[in-house]
């Protein structure tokens, strides 16, 4: 990347308190100005990396650089960077004013500058006219933007935000997804996002980082990680995936479900042990005699866009189809698919050899 990173982590370890490491040499580059989520299982390492980001904690092992400069030891209140906390970390006894004023009162900052920057963030999050009103007055979305006007306020380059919706209510919290998004493109900076919850990471982000066990299995658009996943975790963890053992025949042919199909994707050894990936939306329902590969129908729910119908092929994998057309249980159907929709993942492949790899093949190739 041309401009100096943002934010680099450079193989960062992090152990607390002599017991394992919870984050494991993680490297990663961050540009100014992009919308990115940490998305992984609970107590994953997601809320140490904004920790060290921070300047909470120092990292144990290897460096962090803020723009181009090493901050390991550098003390949080001298960082670029604020963060908007979970339960939002409001002062019930202050007003909204007061709430979002309260750093650069610290700070010192003359009385007739913080009147114009407090009403400049509180117009941004469209709080323009609540200057007065108590914390405990505010609906729980109000208080979600006042924790933000009181990072935006300080007008830092990076705000982290740690699972900032998880206190919403279902409706709220996709209303709160479309308003983040939007403000981060208006702010034009660097949001960095924590949450375990893959449908939020899928919505707002120009990059994702799926994190398993303190390390980094895969960053990318989230296009890329839902098409594209490197492992049977990430494929598991986003979205819903078929997942069975397979094997490459050849360049352009995989073995599977004691058949030979199609594919798109070559380079791996002949008898290579694979992990194949379909996802349910790309099976189609057709006859025995159409379908490239014969199941039963094992189980079938009405979800109101589709059905989700689960099948067994002759192997006893299972394979579940998302589906608006209706099957029969216990009927034989054939299952229909592109080449395109077969996922291959090679075992144990490093994420730069995983990329260098579908690069190889040609963006229309691998396209759906
Ligand atoms: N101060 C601490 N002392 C000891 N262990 C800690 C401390 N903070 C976190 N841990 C441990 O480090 C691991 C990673 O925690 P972290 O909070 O980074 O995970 P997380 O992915 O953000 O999880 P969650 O989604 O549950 O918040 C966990 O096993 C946690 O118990």
């Amino acid at each position: 990347m041309a401009e100096t990173p943002i934010i680099q982590f450079n193989k960062v370890t992090q152990t607390y308190d002599g017991a394992g490491p919870v984050l494991n040499n993680v490297s990663f580059e961050l540009e100014r100005g992009k919308f990115y989520t940490l998305l992984g299982p609970s107590g994953c390492g997601k809320t140490t990396i904004l920790r060290l980001i921070a300047g909470f904690i120092a990292p144990t092992q290897g460096d962090i650089f803020i723009k181009g400069k090493k901050v390991n030891h550098l003390p949080a209140n001298e960082r670029q960077v604020n963060t908007v906390f979970q339960d939002y970390a409001l002062f019930p006894h202050l007003n909204v004013f007061e709430n979002v004023a309260f750093g650069l009162r610290i700070k010192k900052v003359k009385g007739a500058e913080i009147s114009r920057r407090v009403q400049e963030a509180l117009e941004f999050v469209n709080l323009a006219g609540y200057e007065k009103r108590e914390i405990a007055e505010m609906s729980g979305g109000q208080r979600q933007r006042v924790a933000i006007a009181r990072a935006i306020v300080n007008d830092p380059e990076v705000i982290l935000l740690d699972e900032p919706l998880s206190a919403l209510d279902l409706k709220l919290r996709t209303e709160m997804q479309y308003e983040l998004r939007e403000l981060q493109q208006r702010l034009g900076k660097t949001f960095i996002f924590v949450t375990h919850d893959q449908e939020e990471a899928l919505a707002m982000s120009d990059e994702i980082f799926v994190m398993n066990a303190g390390e980094i299995q895969q960053s990318g658009t989230p296009m890329d990680i839902y098409d594209e996943p490197i492992n049977r975790f990430v494929a598991d963890f986003i979205g819903e995936s078929n997942i069975v053992e397979g094997e490459m025949a050849a360049d352009y042919r995989v073995r599977f479900a004691n058949k030979e199909f199609q594919c798109v994707d070559r380079g791996l050894n002949p008898n290579e042990k694979v992990e194949v990936v379909i996802r349910p939306e790309d099976l189609e329902i057709t006859s025995v005699a159409q379908g490239k590969m014969e199941v039963v129908v094992d189980t079938q729910l009405f979800r109101g866009v589709h059905f989700e119908i689960s099948t067994l092929d002759e192997v006893g994998n299972e394979w579940l189809v998302h589906s608006t057309k209706k099957a029969e249980v216990g009927a034989r159907i054939g299952l229909d698919f592109e080449p395109e929709a077969i996922h291959v993942m090679r075992l144990n492949e490093t994420e730069e050899a995983f990329d260098a790899r579908l690069e190889s093949y040609g963006a229309e190739s691998h396209e759906k």
